[in-house]
């Protein structure tokens, strides 16, 4: 086992809070372990450690550097890791989640907004849970994704390998990406997009774009183009911008948190849909996290946000699985199913 990894169990079993990740394409992994258990918060976003933000805002959960000790640690990545998990069928609250799609069709057809992003829980039993095994497994199967597992004795745990950075931030510069449109991949098939995926993430760039330009001294922004995370792939587009001197961390996360990728568009009225229809708590799920203020390997003053998707909340003997799809005038209840489904897999591949 990782050094690191040990030290992190330990640390668990002392009931105190910690979060360990590794970027993207980066073979180091960061541990923050917190000197008490103590729930700080953030307050104005000039603070430096590691958030944890739940979707709903009205927790943004601080791991302060100051109040913790860091670890870096080099890790190995095996090749010979093979991608080829089987596809499992789960039929488990299908019925309920094709209904409250088609009640998100329906309300895009009455006019009421353009697009939602709903999502569902999927429980899974666990049985003798191991969170350093389940992170070394994460580490070696998706290379591309940020990893993470996080602790706080007064939250709980969750465990992710999100595809989607909210943002990244040095001084007045930031980066961002609109993602959005799923599909599984297929061996030797070219990758072809359809209208209602086209038309999803087009609507997270415009989003994204019209609100930075109030903000934003200068703007780029990419071709859409196709990105693969794990066994699915994204139609993605890579926006940049130098804010306006006037600006700060704080504002640009309200403007962009919740992006059209997790919530919709507009934004309120789809927010409102959601919290009154998905019937459950998304708690952590689709908020963000990352260093705040701080890159822990290079000790510089920057920020790397991610979305908090594909990941899990570990209870007791149970592992919640938390999934979403975006929802448009053209979707179709039952394929938006399979989409979930499909992104279940990225959690349950390494823990089965
Ligand atoms: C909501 C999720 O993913 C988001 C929704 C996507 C879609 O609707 O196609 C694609 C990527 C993410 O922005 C999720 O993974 O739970």
């Amino acid at each position: 086992m990782i050094d690191l990894l040990s030290f992190a169990k330990k640390h668990f079993e002392k009931k105190l809070p910690f979060v360990v990740f590794s970027k993207p394409n980066l073979d180091k992994i960061v541990g923050l372990f917190q000197k008490n258990d103590e729930l700080y918060s953030v307050e104005n976003f000039e603070e430096s450690g590691f958030v944890f933000a739940s979707f709903d805002g009205n927790r943004q959960v601080l791991i302060p550097e100051n109040q913790s000790e860091i670890k870096i640690t080099d890790f190995v990545f095996e090749e010979n890791n093979s991608n080829n998990f089987p596809v499992l069928e789960n039929e488990k609250g299908k019925e309920a989640f094709e209904n409250l799609v088609q009640k998100g069709i329906d309300a895009i057809r009455n006019g009421s907004f353009q697009k939602v992003v709903l999502s569902r829980k999927e429980i899974v039993a666990i049985e003798d849970f191991d969170f350093a095994v389940i992170f070394e497994r994460l580490l070696q199967t998706y290379p591309t994704a940020f990893k993470y597992c996080w602790f706080h004795p007064k939250v709980g745990m969750w465990i992710g390998a999100t595809p989607e950075q909210l943002l990244k931030s040095d001084g007045l510069k930031i980066n961002t990406v609109a993602l959005a449109g799923t599909q599984k991949v297929e061996e030797n098939k070219d990758v072809i997009w359809g209208e209602k995926e086209i038309e999803e993430q087009e609507f997270v760039t415009d989003f994204i774009v019209d609100n930075l330009k109030d903000i934003a001294s200068e703007l780029s922004i990419s071709k859409p183009y196709t990105l693969k995370a794990g066994a699915i792939l994204h139609i993605k587009t890579d926006i940049e911008a130098v804010l306006k001197p006037e600006n700060n961390l704080k504002k640009v996360l309200e403007i962009l948190h919740p992006t059209p990728a997790v919530c919709g568009l507009p934004k309120p009225v789809s927010r409102e849909f959601i919290l009154r229809n998905e019937g459950y708590d998304r708690e952590f799920y689709s908020g963000f996290l990352g260093e705040l203020n701080k890159a822990f390997v290079t000790s510089e003053t920057k920020s790397d946000l991610f979305v908090n998707l594909r990941c899990m909340q570990v209870k007791e003997n149970e592992a919640h699985l938390y999934i979403g799809c975006g929802v448009t005038k053209d979707s179709v209840p039952e394929k938006e199913f399979v989409e979930t489904a499909n992104k279940a897999l990225t959690m349950k591949r390494i823990l089965l």
